[in-house]
């Protein structure tokens, strides 16, 4: 049999654990599979002396995660400490720089410094690998870069935030307000240790800028994707949303068109009977358009010690078996500066506001929309019991420009209450 391939573990947390597991689990199953034995040379994290919940007794100890990469029983790095910088960019780039392969769960490391991590290790002749920094246990990277090779891709889209989905689908279920869910959601440990990162959609456009660059062959520009995060969604949208068909998701969407490169994650209402929207609790799904293949759709863990593992381990695997599959898809060389689009593509909104309940009020905004151009599919007024009588209004394909100067116009009517919300709908 070849010789093993020995990994050096930096981070022994959620993933880094549950990595460890799989080897020593799993062994005979690995190498079947691998064709070699895969074994743990040494490890590193912050704590030596902290209870884990794996025996690592057999492995070497580095405190320093860059010593651990430089070393010299490491076939591959194991980058699972996280942060966009400080010690996982710094040991990655020591990895590379020795001649290690490096397979990472991290989705900010490689959002920020991808393009330069990927040249750097084709000029070493090294791999970059990140199943697991995408969705957590879901194949995704593999099925746009292996799977769907042959398509050109149309569109990428998903739910790839399980804390997210998790807060906007326990509101609706339990009916409770927004800070109420996220304290619950901080208590179960499902925010990061930043929950911004996690409402603010941070992460999840992270996750976003990467399969973009792998479906369109740019490079990653993570600072082109138009954020939104979940924190001004209310339980009344959550509600009337439904009235109209529709579930609230932070969704990402990546799309070539002809103004350019469009990314954004944003919170969107999608169909209440579609696969995105049918999504409950902490689950991630990412649907993939191809030229050839039409759409596919791929549910999972996002998150969480064995699905993240799994996906670090099939990453591990490859490199096992020989495969030198390019971070992105294609030499980083050849990939395109995108050109972010200016606009994104038009699309029906719902509108919910406050209209004082008197003669005229509805006429004087259907007014100011109909002089941007905007075009009314649905409208619906609910019971009230005071004087101001909630609104909702469902557009045909319109702009955000459109929309948006249609709510500043709005005040002036002298008839809305409070601040309209708009919410794009998105045909999924
Ligand atoms: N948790 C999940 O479900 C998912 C996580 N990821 C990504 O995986 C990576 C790891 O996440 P996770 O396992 O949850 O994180 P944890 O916080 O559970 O673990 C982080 C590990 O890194 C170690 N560490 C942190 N800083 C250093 C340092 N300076 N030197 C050495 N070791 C260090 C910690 O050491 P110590 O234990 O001693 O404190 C700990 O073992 C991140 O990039 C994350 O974004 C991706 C998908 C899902
Ligand atoms: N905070 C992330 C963890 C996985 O990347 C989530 O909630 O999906």
């Amino acid at each position: 049999m070849p010789t093993p391939l020995r990994l050096g573990i930096a981070g022994l947390g959620t993933v880094g654990i549950g990595t460890v597991k799989i080897v020593q689990h799993h062994a005979a199953l690995l190498a079947r599979r691998a064709g070699r034995e895969i074994v743990v040379s040494a490890v590193s994290a912050r704590n030596r002396t902290k209870n884990r919940d794996a025996d690592i007794s057999g492995y070497a100890w580095e405190d320093d995660p860059v010593a651990l990469a430089r070393r010299e029983d490491v076939d591959v790095f194991v980058e699972l400490m996280g942060g966009s910088n400080g010690p996982a960019l710094a040991a990655t780039k020591a990895a590379i720089e020795t001649g290690k392969d490096v397979v990472t769960a991290n989705k900010a490391m490689l959002a920020i410094h991808g393009q330069k991590l990927a040249l750097a290790a084709e000029e070493h002749g090294r791999v970059i690998r990140f199943e697991a920094a995408v969705a957590g246990g879901i194949p995704v990277v593999k099925a746009l870069t292996e799977g769907l090779a042959g398509n050109e891709i149309r569109r990428v889209m998903g739910v790839m935030n399980g804390t997210c989905n998790y807060i906007l689908t326990r509101m609706e279920s339990a009916g409770l307000p927004y800070a109420e869910v996220f304290e619950e959601a901080r208590q179960l440990g499902y925010l990061e240790a930043d929950p911004n990162l996690d409402v603010g959609g941070i992460d999840a456009g992270h996750k976003l800028s990467l399969l973009a660059a792998i479906a369109f062959g740019t490079k990653v520009a993570f600072d082109a994707v138009e954020l939104e995060g979940i924190g001004r969604i209310s339980i009344d949208d959550i509600r009337r949303a439904g009235d109209m068909g529709y579930k609230i998701k932070l969704l990402g969407v990546a799309q070539m068109t002809g103004r350019g490169l469009e990314q954004r994650m944003s919170p969107c209402l999608v169909p209440a009977e579609s696969p995105l929207g049918q999504l409950q609790g902490g689950t991630n799904m990412v649907v993939l358009e191809g030229d050839s293949v039409g759409q596919i759709v791929l549910r999972g863990a996002g998150a969480g010690e064995g699905p993240t593992a799994s996906a670090v381990m099939s990453d591990v695997i490859e490199i096992a078996r020989g495969a030198r599959i390019s971070t992105f898809g294609q030499p980083a060389a050849t990939l395109a500066d995108p050109v972010p689009a200016k606009a994104t593509a038009p699309a029906p909104h719902y509108l919910r506001m406050a209209l004082s309940d008197k003669p005229g009020a509805l006429a004087k905004v259907a007014t100011v929309l109909g002089e941007e151009g905007i075009s009314i599919d649905r409208m619906r007024q609910y019971h009230h019991a005071d004087s101001t009588a909630p609104v909702l209004i469902v557009t045909h394909k319109t702009t955000r420009d459109a929309i948006d100067h249609a709510l500043k116009r709005l005040p002036a009517t002298g008839v809305v209450s409070g601040e309209p919300v708009a919410i794009r709908i998105e045909t999924v």
